[in-house]
């Protein structure tokens, strides 16, 4: 058993209850990898940002469950050696799926999970997120549960098809389960094609404007449970620079569409105080990776390609703490 505390991480809890107050939101990145790891933690203690490093059960897979644990614990002395004297780091499990895999990770030194239940009929739901806080409330360690269905990943049944959080379900889940924060839907969906082109409609420039998300149902889960923090999921932005640099430099993204920051930004202003972020933080790294391929096609040496791509991931994670989370200054 490694304590987080031991890691010099922190939870959400306490996190998440500045963040309601100040009317912002606290990043969460995923990382897979060092370079990622290393633009994160360099944004968010030049930004004093507050951040939640995500880990999700692929990145566990891909890089190791005891190389991700020893790297987080090395993010929060290098966010020290950069100037961060109290980093406010959180390691949290994206998207678990078994009471195992949450309790594995409670037992490494994890501060915070996530138990996504929301495919599962609401009793299972109720049961399966209860079992989860009740382990990870022994070690302090916070949990993330989610009602509602995102579109594409989460719907097995069509890349359009949400099912709303159903507001009306709310306070029975939160009491019920003594989760600490709810991930809900509203129109967010994972990856890099969140709408069709003939769901948006077009601007003068001729730019796709895709619907705007259901403030309706995030105002009334609100109403329902005042001041109880709420998570988006699926937020990243798909910026168009990057789609534009990875489809002349050989790639192939068609009607790549993301959140608008705006309907971001807003939401950030609410109770949402988690925005999920990984989709975008691949483009941008694909994008500089992509371009140095192309434009330097006899560099070999991986940190001549790696090195752009982390300094562009940097760029954009400092662009999403000021313009897009507001969490900068706040820790
Ligand atoms: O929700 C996410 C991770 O849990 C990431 O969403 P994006 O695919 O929009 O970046
Ligand atoms: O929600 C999904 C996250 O973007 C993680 O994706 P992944 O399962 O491919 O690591
Ligand atoms: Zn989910
Ligand atoms: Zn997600």
């Amino acid at each position: 058993m490694v304590s987080y505390k031991e890691l010099g991480l922190v939870n959400t809890r306490e996190m998440f209850a500045k963040a309601i107050k100040g009317g912002y939101a606290v990043p969460a990145f995923n990382f897979n990898n060092m370079e990622q790891l290393q633009a994160i933690v360099k944004a968010a203690a030049e930004e004093k940002s507050p951040v939640i490093l995500q880990v999700s059960k692929g990145a566990r897979n891909y890089a190791n469950a005891t190389l991700l644990r020893y790297m987080a614990q090395g993010a929060v002395e290098y966010a020290k050696e950069l100037g961060w004297e109290n980093p406010q780091i959180v390691l949290h499990l994206d998207h678990g799926d078994s009471f195992e895999l949450c309790k594995n990770c409670i037992d490494n030194g994890f501060s915070s999970v996530m138990i996504d239940g929301s495919h599962l009929p609401y009793e299972e739901n109720v049961a399966l997120t209860k079992k989860v806080v009740e382990y990870a409330h022994q070690f302090d360690v916070t949990v993330e549960g989610e009602l509602g269905i995102l579109a594409g990943v989460e719907d097995e049944v069509s890349a359009e098809h949400h099912t709303y959080t159903d507001p009306e379900e709310v306070i029975d889940f939160a009491q019920r389960t003594g989760c600490d924060s709810l991930a809900i839907s509203i129109g967010t969906s994972h990856g890099a094609y969140k709408f069709k082109p003939e769901q948006c409609t077009r601007d003068a420039s001729g730019k796709l404007v895709p619907p705007p998300l259901a403030f309706d149902v995030l105002d009334a889960v609100m109403e329902k449970l005042p001041g109880f923090p709420i998570v988006l999921h699926g937020s990243s932005s798909v910026p168009q620079e990057y789609v534009d640099i990875i489809n002349t430099h050989g790639g192939k993204l068609p009607d790549a569409i993301g959140i608008p920051e705006d309907q971001l930004r807003k939401a950030a202003k609410s109770a949402v105080c988690k925005i999920n972020i990984d989709s975008d933080s691949r483009l941008a790294m694909t994008a500089a990776v992509r371009k140095v391929f192309v434009e330097k096609p006899a560099e070999f040496d991986p940190r001549k390609y790696l090195g752009p791509a982390r300094d562009e991931m940097e760029k954009l994670y400092k662009h999403k703490i000021e313009a897009v989370l507001g969490s900068n200054g706040k820790a």
